[in-house]
Parts: structure tokens; sequence; C-alpha cells
């Protein structure tokens, strides 16, 4: 099947579809038989205790799983019923348009802040019509950070707070207009109020953008996703398994699988 031609900019943000999806490390498998579909415009949580497989499952749903050594795949990813995993994809349109957001912030410490959001467009992708600065101006915006830097595009990533760290990164994903933005615990070194500021961000983004997030934090998860799936190993050593997934309110409040109850009411995990 061939890679889908990349959105025009009015275009909807697509949906991920897993299918009966394994990936595994040198052979073992670390989440297994997933099937999940990623609804446009929501924010999905992923969910469950450590070594469950969450962020192996984030990766598998830009192909960045399998820029790991040992790692392999089985089973569909559609993008927009194309299977990112399909021998003649494309995996550098297909991370342009599924874009991730990593646990600790990775700016480029001494790349400028203007540099730093524009570093993802040497992909070769293409660059819009604006002059750069505009277009780095535009995703600053959308991070929510543009008040705070626009004095200081010049400054070196590296002297921005850890919180304004993690949306330049944002912005670095937002610039290259992805259509889906994957996020790996993007709060999980940051302060109690760079953290809200991080959930307002992902509220608002949503409208734009499907977000995918993992998040150890039950309580981020009720504030920001609309959709929750909790993930779950049997026992120690044993691949991950998607266990239940629907409306994140509903899961947290009348979970239909014990496990799920056990793991939200802090039995397990
Ligand atoms: N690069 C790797 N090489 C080998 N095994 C790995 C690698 N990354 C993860 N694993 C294994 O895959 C399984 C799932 O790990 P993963 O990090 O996806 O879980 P997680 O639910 O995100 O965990 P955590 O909440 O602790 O981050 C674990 O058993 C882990 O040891």
């Amino acid at each position: 099947m061939p890679t889908p031609a990349p959105p025009s900019d009015t275009a909807a943000p697509a949906r991920l579809d897993v299918v009966n999806l394994t990936a595994s490390y040198h052979g073992r498998p670390a989440v297994a038989d997933v099937d999940l579909a990623i609804e446009p415009r929501q924010v999905t949580a992923l969910i469950g205790p450590s070594g469950s497989g969450k962020s192996t499952l984030l990766r598998c749903l830009n192909g960045l799983h399998l820029t790991v050594p040992g790692a392999s795949v089985t089973g569909s990813v559609l993008l927009d019923d194309a299977d990112i995993y399909a021998k003649d994809s494309n995996p550098v349109e297909i991370r342009q348009r599924v874009g991730m957001v990593f646990q600790r912030p990775t700016p480029f410490p001494t790349m400028s802040v203007r540099d730093n959001v524009l570093a993802g467009l040497h992909l070769g992708r293409r660059l819009g019509r604006g002059p750069h600065d505009d277009l780095a101006e535009q995703a600053l915006t959308k991070a929510g950070l543009w008040p705070e830097v626009k004095d200081r595009l010049k400054a070196p990533g590296g002297s921005l707070s850890g919180g304004q760290q993690q949306r330049l990164c944002i912005a670095r994903a937002l610039a290259v207009d992805p259509e889906i933005l994957l996020m790996d615990e993007p709060c999980s070194h940051l302060d109690p109020i760079s953290t809200l500021t991080i959930e307002d961000l992902i509220r608002e983004i949503k409208e734009t953008y499907t977000v995918v997030i993992v998040t150890h934090n039950m309580q981020q998860a009720a504030r920001v996703a609309d959709t929750t799936a909790f993930l779950t190993m049997p026992a120690v050593g044993e691949p991950g398994r998607l266990v239940e997934v629907g409306p994140t309110e509903r899961i947290f409040s009348t979970p239909r699988q014990q496990t799920t109850e056990d793991y939200i009411s802090g039995k397990i995990g």
C-alpha cells in the first residue's frame, strides 16, 4: 500500500489504527496483540504499570521503534488506512506527519531558540509559504511560548527553564506541521506549574492535532485525555497487553475489567 500523500494545510488530522500489533526487542515481545483506534482531534492517554509497554507502543505509532537495535514489529499501524510498516512506506514522511515529544526536554543547548524551533525542517519537508521567522513565531505561539521568548530568539535553547525547554521541543515538533503528536511522559521532569502549563497546551492543540500521551500520572490522564487505554502485563517478563480502552471518565469511574480497577485504585502497579 503506498504511503499517503502529505496533508494540505486544511486537512483534518489523521487517525491511527493499531491492528494486531506486537513489538519485540531481540525477538522477545514487549507489548503484544494490540488493537487500538486513535481518533482524530482527541487526546488518547496510554496508562499502565512500569514495563507494560506504553513507551514501546507509542514509538510503534510513528515507526521509531524500529530504530532501536534488535527491535521488530508484527501487525500494522494504519495512518489514514495506509500501513506505516508497509515495505514502500517512507519513514521520514511518517515521522513528519506523526511527531514525537520525549520525556526529557531535548533542545540543542547551544543552538538559538529560533534555530531549535526550525531544526526539524532540514528533513526535506516543504517549508511552507512565509519566511522562516514567521514559521518559528507560529510554532512558538502554538506552543504557548512566544510571549516569553520573543525577545530572546537568539539566546541558546539551554538558557530556558525546564518547562520552557519542553514547550520549545513541542514548538520544534509542531514546526514541521504534523497531524499527530506523540508525547512520552512530557511532564515527568517538570515542576507542577510547568506541568499544568503543558496540560493546558495539550488541551489547546488537540483542536488541531491528534495527541497520544504516555503518562504515569492518572490525574494527568483524567485531566487531559478524552480516551484512556490501560495496558498491563500478566506477570513480570511477559509482554504488556491492552486490557481496556474507553472514554477517560468511564475508565476511571466504572472500569469494566478488575485489573483496570485494581490499577486505578492503586492496588497494583
Ligand atoms: N531498548 C530496549 N531494549 C530491550 N528491551 C527494552 C528496550 N526498551 C524497552 N524494553 C523492554 O520492553 C518492555 C516494555 O518497556 P517500555 O519502556 O515500553 O514500558 P513502559 O510501560 O513504557 O515502562 P515505564 O513506565 O517504566 O517507562 C520492558 O520489559 C523493557 O525492559
